[in-house]
């Protein structure tokens, strides 16, 4: 399972992106904002104290786990899973100038205004990217989650954002083992036969939706590939208003899905991965203050060194 993810990981469209935009690098980002979330999560997620951790056990009412071999086996397993999450994050890497951005063309004060804060939209699509990992097509996961900004601000951690629904491409729900074309990626023409059955992550989105998309508030999809012909027109009739994604496959047309509409796209805000099209410069003197949880709010001078600050999404 590791190694898939790692791999999965490290090919993905963000970390594509950036080694084609700096090729003359030999800047790994992948394993360098790898060992970063590993120290993080470490620090956010695993109590490194064994008697402190005990303790908590037994204040929880889980006293059996503090035996072993229950206790070691816990430990072991947490430490897999921050090596898991650490992992999947590191595929859209922490990087001072690169994000999600409009493009340059695209950009007025007003777009930048409703844009979300980098880490709160990095955030976003990580869930997405751990949503990939559901996928029924053997050849690449795609995962997409739709969140909304309430015009006023309730307390479940989530400030003014709240989720609306999730999906990754898959077979139709209720479809059976066998009942659709699986193929090895090199029968193509079966490759083609079964695109035409998978429903999109986007579309499994909006489908299964668990909330209205309401027209007056702003409400975002992330992807991690960019929305195909298809699903562009789907995501602005549903009435969503902004689209965070990868444009790797802009103007392509391959087998049975086309990348075309996407880059024509208007009404819609696009916030592409890519290098800060401002310069660093620009934005630093652009963004006198943060919006934590969707919130905006004056940054605090001491605060803005603060290099792991904590994001908490509530309970999605
Ligand atoms: N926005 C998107 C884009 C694609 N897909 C799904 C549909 C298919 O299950 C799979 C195929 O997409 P591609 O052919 O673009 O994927 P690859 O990256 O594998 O193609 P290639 O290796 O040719 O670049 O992704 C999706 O759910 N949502």
């Amino acid at each position: 399972m590791m190694q898939f993810v790692e791999e999965t990981s490290y090919k993905c469209d963000f970390i594509q992106k950036m080694a084609k935009t700096f090729p003359d690098t030999n800047i790994d980002f992948y394993s360098k904002c790898r060992q970063e979330r590993i120290k993080e999560y470490e620090l956010l997620f695993f109590v490194s104290n064994e008697e402190l951790h005990k303790q908590i056990l037994m204040t929880i009412g889980l006293e059996n786990l503090c035996e072993n071999p229950y206790f070691s086996n816990l430990r072991q397993n947490m430490k897999d899973l921050i090596l898991l999450l650490a992992t999947v994050a590191s595929s859209v890497p922490i990087c001072k100038h690169y994000g999600f951005y409009c493009d340059k063309t695209e950009q007025s004060n007003e777009i930048y205004n409703q844009s979300l804060p980098q880490e709160i939209a990095r955030h976003c699509m990580v869930q997405a990217r751990l949503l990939a990992y559901r996928t029924e097509d053997h050849k690449i996961g795609v995962g997409a989650v739709i969140w909304a900004e309430k015009k006023s601000q309730n307390c479940d951690g989530t400030g003014m954002m709240y989720f609306v629904g999730c999906g990754y491409n898959a077979f139709p729900v209720g479809s059976e083992y066998a009942d659709f074309p699986n193929m090895d990626d090199k029968q193509k023409d079966r490759e083609i036969r079964k695109f035409r059955y998978i429903v999109h992550a986007e579309q499994n989105a909006l489908t299964f939706r668990c909330q209205e998309i309401k027209p007056e508030e702003k409400s975002m999809i992330f992807v991690t590939k960019c929305p195909c012909d298809e699903c562009v027109p789907l995501i602005k009739g549903a009435g969503i208003k902004q689209i965070y994604t990868g444009d790797i496959d802009v103007g392509r047309k391959k087998a049975d899905i086309s990348y075309m509409r996407f880059g024509e796209l208007e009404g819609v805000s696009k916030f592409t991965w890519q290098l800060n099209p401002a310069g660093t410069c620009v934005l630093e003197r652009n963004e006198p203050e943060s919006r934590e949880n969707g919130v905006v709010r004056p940054i605090p001078p001491n605060e803005e060194m603060h290099p792991h600050k904590k994001l908490c999404l509530g309970n999605h």
